[in-house]
């Protein structure tokens, strides 16, 4: 842990200080200067630490001068942001305060100076530049991608955009049309629940970074500015954009849930009257200005002197915006903005010392926990009712009868009574609650489970020796197998190859390959079908809406008989017609004519299909006659045993005792019956995997049949010519598969073709796109005018003149 002091010591005023969301932390503070040609470098020096700046002037160089006791002044701060680009100030400066708030800890990021010193261009950046944006939309930026990082967690956000101008509270965000909460009547600042509150300010719920630039840019247009011979875009108010966060996890049942409050606070500039020359409303507005900022500077002195208990918050709006937000519970962290030429000295010297007063504020910051009274009310009620439970159960004297969440033990119990029911070890299994009735049947389900996922394994094995049999004897013989013929080599015209074998030929862009060839001359014209089945797989673009079609054998005839007129066929080369045909009749001339490969393979390969189905149905009824005869054997058996029993046995001469007969010749043929047995029921799970596997085929064929199908309709009927010939030039797609997006994208008209364009270019950021949409948009709303009555209507009622700052907008080349 870091000590901390803050001493005058004659020349010099120094402050260390302490690491930031340590308990009794202090504020931190940068200083940020604006780039000048004409920076001070005599005056003003920065030394190699980042951290100290030292200011020097000759006693008589200037007349009344601030102190004429003091030449030299030496500021120790957190850290000097010199010549330092947007990314860098926001990352030492605010991402620690806003990672903060996402964990329930209220933040402040202000920012202090002189007029013109580089306040707004912190705190908002250059509106028309992505690079140049400042800590606002950084934040915002930050905040979602947190929120997509934590999906555990339901974060809800919530947007206010204060103005505090000439002592009036004023909404920025009034301007936006959908319905604000809160956000009516007369604004006030209210003490609540041990922080301040804008009563009347509206609060706006946004979902992404989007939409929280969108209201960003709404109230930065509605900002008052004024030209100023310092800065000709003077923001003439203190703002206070504000991020209100909650936090609620997903996985934790219980009532506690946090919240936080991040301020971004761009204060106005402050300046030296007479010095600027200002007059008429720019002299009253510094006045009021000066005055705040004196209140601000008195507030931050009597909170840094820890012998003080009162702290004047109330003198002004600003401060008593800030009460909680400077100290308290707070990630407090200040920016000295400082224009560091010769002219602007005092000024810069004023900054400091309002920074290094900030830097003596001690800071507790503390996670706003609260709980949530209905989860609260809810709990309470479980508890009564588990107590009303186990009142019951004692009436009806059940013991041992627990309601709460099952405990390993009894899920290991409950688990060994589920296999025991299972192996017919235990009879039944007894119902004692609700929890024990849920997990009996959890592990059911897992046990099922189980043994699918035991049996799957299995038949994968028996296919792939099965299919590495195959292997070997098509290729040693050259011959197919003959179709249900299991005893052969293989499973004949378009059946099944192994799983490798499909693997190594599924290429999604492959068609025809060179090995698939290779197989077919390999395989015979007897097969020809394995390797167009395997190009039918290989080229198979899945779609999951055509796969969950998945019986289809019901539809194709349902749509043979939609098409009264049968098959038409249309010569699309010279004629295109008006209206497309009927997709029944379409899918007919498809199938004969373009789709008529793959249609035939798909017959093929359904009659292997029912070749298998018809070979496992006489295996089963084979099982099920050996299983009978095996039972009726053992009961003859059986009744043998116990007639020798009631009779008596013979015994041998060793005087062993000697079977009867019939009792031997029932034991030969029950060992006979079991070996049938057992070879019928592996061929029966051989083909019952293969039935799988055939079905399987089968069903890719039709996707592919259905998409491709798809594909040639939109193209013949659907899809203008020129749009494809457009397509077709461009080389990048393949007769029969225009994607819909690209023909569609084409018909867009110029603005279009610029957005697309443009999100091109962004494409490296999916940030900047957001970024600009919102600032465009904030632009165009702005300039069809809808906006601007209310705003205008405002500042007629409180006396001001101040126009709205419009910033340059992006220019398109
Ligand atoms: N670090 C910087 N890099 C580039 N330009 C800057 C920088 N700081 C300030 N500027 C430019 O200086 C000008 C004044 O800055 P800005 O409006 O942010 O000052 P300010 O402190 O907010 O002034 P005011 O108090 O009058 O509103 C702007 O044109 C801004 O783009």
């Amino acid at each position: 842990m870091l000590f901390s002091t803050c001493t005058h010591t004659g020349h010099t005023f120094s402050v260390t200080v302490e690491a930031m969301s340590t308990p009794g932390s202090e504020v931190k503070v940068f200083g940020r200067t604006r780039p000048t040609a004409n920076f001070a470098q005599d005056i003003i020096e920065y030394l190699p630490d980042g951290q100290t700046v030292n200011v020097h002037l000759r006693k008589d160089s200037k007349k009344g001068i601030v102190n004429n006791q003091l030449n030299s002044w030496s500021f120790r701060l957190d850290r000097i942001l010199y010549d330092a680009s947007q990314e860098e100030v926001y990352n030492s400066v605010a991402q620690d305060v806003v990672l903060g708030a996402l964990d329930g800890y209220n933040g402040t990021v202000m920012c202090f100076g002189q007029t013109g010193a580089g306040k707004t261009y912190t705190m908002t950046g250059a509106t028309e530049s992505y690079k140049e944006r400042g800590i606002i939309p950084r934040a915002l930026q930050e905040v979602f991608q947190e929120v997509d990082r934590r999906p555990d967690h339901i974060i809800t956000v919530r947007l206010s955009f204060l103005e505090i101008y000439n002592e009036t509270l004023l909404d920025l965000l009034s301007t936006v049309r959908e319905a604000p909460a809160g956000g009516s009547g007369v604004m006030a600042i209210v003490d609540e629940g041990g922080g301040v509150t804008v009563r009347g300010l509206s609060m706006h719920l946004v979902h992404n970074e989007e939409e929280a630039l969108n209201l960003l840019f709404e109230g930065e247009m509605n900002r008052i500015i004024g030209a100023h011979t310092l800065n000709k875009n003077s923001s003439r108010s203190h703002c206070i954009f504000t991020v209100h966060i909650e936090s609620h996890s997903r996985i934790l049942s219980d009532a506690k849930y946090v919240t936080s409050k991040l301020n971004l606070v761009d204060l106005a500039g402050s300046e030296r009257l007479g010095k600027t020359g200002s007059d008429g409303q720019i002299l009253k507005e510094t006045m009021y200005i000066n005055k705040s900022l004196s209140f601000l500077e008195q507030a931050v002195l009597a909170l840094a002197d820890r012998r003080r208990d009162h702290v004047p918050f109330r003198q002004s709006k600003l401060t008593h915006a800030l009460k909680d937000s400077l100290g308290g519970n707070c990630n407090t962290v200040l920016v000295a903005n400082i224009y560091g030429e010769a002219a602007q000295i005092e000024e810069t010297l004023s900054t400091l010392r309002f920074a290094s007063r900030m830097k003596c504020i001690q800071t507790v910051p503390a996670v706003n926990e609260h709980i949530d009274p209905v989860v609260k009310k809810l709990q309470k009620e479980i508890q009564l009712l588990k107590q009303e439970l186990s009142i019951q159960d004692t009436l009806a004297n059940r013991t041992g009868i627990s309601y709460n969440k099952l405990t390993e033990t009894q899920v290991a119990e409950i688990q060994s009574q589920v296999r025991g029911y299972l192996d017919g070890t235990m009879d039944e299994i007894e119902i004692v609650s609700i929890r024990q009735v849920q997990e009996v049947f959890a592990q059911f389900k897992l046990a099922l489970q189980q043994q699918e996922n035991k049996s799957k394994a299995e038949m994968n094995q028996n296919s792939t020796l099965e299919g590495k049999a195959q292997n070997t004897q098509s290729s040693t013989n050259g011959l197919s197998g003959v179709v249900g013929d299991v005893e052969g080599p293989g499973f004949g015209v378009g059946m099944a190859p192994p799983p490798e074998k499909i693997n190594r030929l599924q290429s999604p862009h492959r068609t025809r390959t060179k090995k698939a060839k290779e197989l077919n001359r390999k395989e015979g014209a007897g097969s020809p079908a394995q390797v167009k089945e395997m190009e039918v797989l290989s080229t198979s673009r899945m779609n999951p809406l055509l796969a969950s079609q998945k019986d289809m054998e019901g539809q194709e005839p349902e749509m043979q008989s939609q098409d009264s007129q049968g098959p038409q066929t249309v010569d699309r080369d010279h004629i295109r017609p008006d209206s497309p045909p009927p997709k029944a009749a379409a899918f007919e001339e498809f199938k004969a004519e373009r789709g008529s490969e793959i249609n035939r393979i798909l017959k093929e390969n359904k009659a292997v299909l029912a070749e298998r189905r018809r070979r496992l149905r006489e295996l089963t009824d084979g099982v099920n006659v050996a299983k009978r005869e095996i039972d009726s054997v053992s009961a003859e058996l059986q009744r043998c045993k116990e007639q020798s029993q009631h009779q008596g046995r013979f015994v041998s001469v060793e005087g062993e005792s000697a079977l009867e007969e019939a009792e031997l010749s029932s034991l030969l043929r029950l060992k006979e019956l079991k070996g049938q047995y057992r070879q019928l029921y592996k061929e029966l799970c051989d083909t019952k995997a293969e039935v799988n596997y055939c079905e399987h085929l089968v069903d890719q064929c039709r996707i592919r049949l259905f998409s491709e199908f798809e594909s040639w309709y939109n193209e013949s009927y659907l899809i203008p010519e020129e749009t494809q010939a457009i397509l077709k030039t461009r080389g990048s797609i393949r007769p029969g598969l225009i994607p819909m997006v690209k023909a569609l994208a084409l018909e867009g008209d110029e603005q279009e073709r610029f957005e697309r364009l443009r999100s091109e270019l962004l494409a490296s950021s999916r940030g900047a796109i957001s970024y600009h949409n919102a600032y465009d948009r904030t632009l165009q709303r702005r300039n069809y005018g809808r906006t601007t009555t209310q705003t205008l209507q405002q500042r007629t009622n409180s006396g001001d003149s101040g126009r709205t700052k419009l910033p340059a907008i992006l220019s398109i080349t």
